[in-house]
């Protein structure tokens, strides 16, 4: 059986024979397991994805697009797939999006020098950046008539540059966590974190999620965050390594463990990842015009299982 699918399911039987029954917000309980982690290799010529049930490939990268867009709302995303509409509101906007934080990340505007008794003031010594004077200032426009924007810090940007000037950085770190807009929201970032690592010829992307829907968000999420390392790769002109990722709670929705138990298990061959028709363009300008430009070929999948999802 092809890695990719074999780790799923082990994982996925580990967490049912290991777990334990718990209550969460969604009124569906969930087995969990505290404290899992993978890995997987990821290559254009054989890509993580899993084949024995089939996965929406188009939503999949839709959401991706969407990350990188930085988009705060879902006007546009809602268009192509609905995965995420149950957590927006009638106008399509989200208390939390992860590619917002990622390309347009809040942090106080102000003017050099700050002195002491200035509302932005640190303490004596400290540093944050000064997006004035910041080349990765990334202006979010709220109201384009009204020439409303926020000055924002564009991680991504930052990250994608840094790993050109100095692969072996070991801090190209990425989060979506803004703690204040934790503390509100109604779905905080789930997989709010990643780091890149360049060793031994390639680049490894390491995700921490705090909370893992298996069945539902899990295959989404490694497959995502594997086009996102190959979209990096290719930006930056490096070997891709492994997606590592590490997960605090892990579970198993109730209603999901018997349509899984029917289910079939037999796996194919990994798909390859075609990215040519991306010609020399930059991730950085993907557009949902560009979602069917990023192909799987030889995609052999099972049969889509349908599932229930915890609101
Ligand atoms: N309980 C829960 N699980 C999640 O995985 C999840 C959330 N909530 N809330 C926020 C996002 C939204 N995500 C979602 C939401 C829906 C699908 C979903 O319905 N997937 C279907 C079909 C997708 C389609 O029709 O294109 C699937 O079976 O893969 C996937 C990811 C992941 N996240
Ligand atoms: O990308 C995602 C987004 C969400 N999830 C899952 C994990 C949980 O089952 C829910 C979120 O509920 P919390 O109570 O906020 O933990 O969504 C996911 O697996 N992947």
């Amino acid at each position: 059986m092809n890695i990719v699918d074999k780790t799923y399911l082990e994982i996925l039987d580990r967490i049912l024979t290991e777990g334990t029954r718990e209550t969460n917000r969604t009124g569906t309980d969930t087995v969990s397991l505290f404290g899992l982690s993978y890995r997987l290799p990821v290559t254009t010529e054989a890509f993580p994805i899993l084949t024995h049930k089939k996965i929406q490939w188009r939503s999949l990268v839709t959401e991706m697009i969407w990350y990188l867009s930085g988009e705060p709302h879902i006007r546009n995303l809602q268009q192509h797939t609905k995965i995420w509409d149950a957590w927006s509101d009638a106008d399509g906007n989200l208390e939390t999006a992860y590619g917002r934080f990622w390309r347009y990340y809040p942090v106080p505007n102000y003017t050099a020098p700050i002195r002491r008794g200035d509302s932005n003031y640190l303490c004596d010594g400290e540093v944050l950046v000064n997006l004035d004077e910041s080349k990765y200032r990334h202006n979010l426009i709220v109201d384009e008539k009204e020439s409303i924007v926020i000055p924002c810090f564009d991680q991504l940007r930052w990250a994608i540059d840094e790993l050109k000037r100095n692969p072996r950085s070991r801090r190209l770190h990425i989060t979506a966590w803004y703690p204040p807009n934790a503390t509100v929201s109604r779905l905080p970032p789930c997989h709010h974190s990643f780091t890149l690592n360049y060793q031994g010829g390639k680049l490894n992307l390491h995700l921490q999620q705090r909370s893992s829907d298996h069945c539902v968000g899990n295959p989404f999420n490694l497959t995502c965050y594997s086009l996102l390392l190959l979209l990096i790769c290719r930006e930056v002109n490096l070997n891709p390594g492994d997606f590592y990722h590490s997960i605090t709670d892990a579970h198993i929705y109730v209603d999901h463990i018997e349509p899984y138990r029917n289910a079939s298990r037999e796996a194919y061959v990994l798909p390859q990842l075609d990215l040519s028709q991306l010609g020399d363009r930059s991730m950085f300008d993907l557009t949902y015009d560009d979602i069917d430009r990023l192909q799987l070929v030889n995609y052999q999948h099972g049969a889509f299982i349908k599932l229930p999802v915890a609101v």
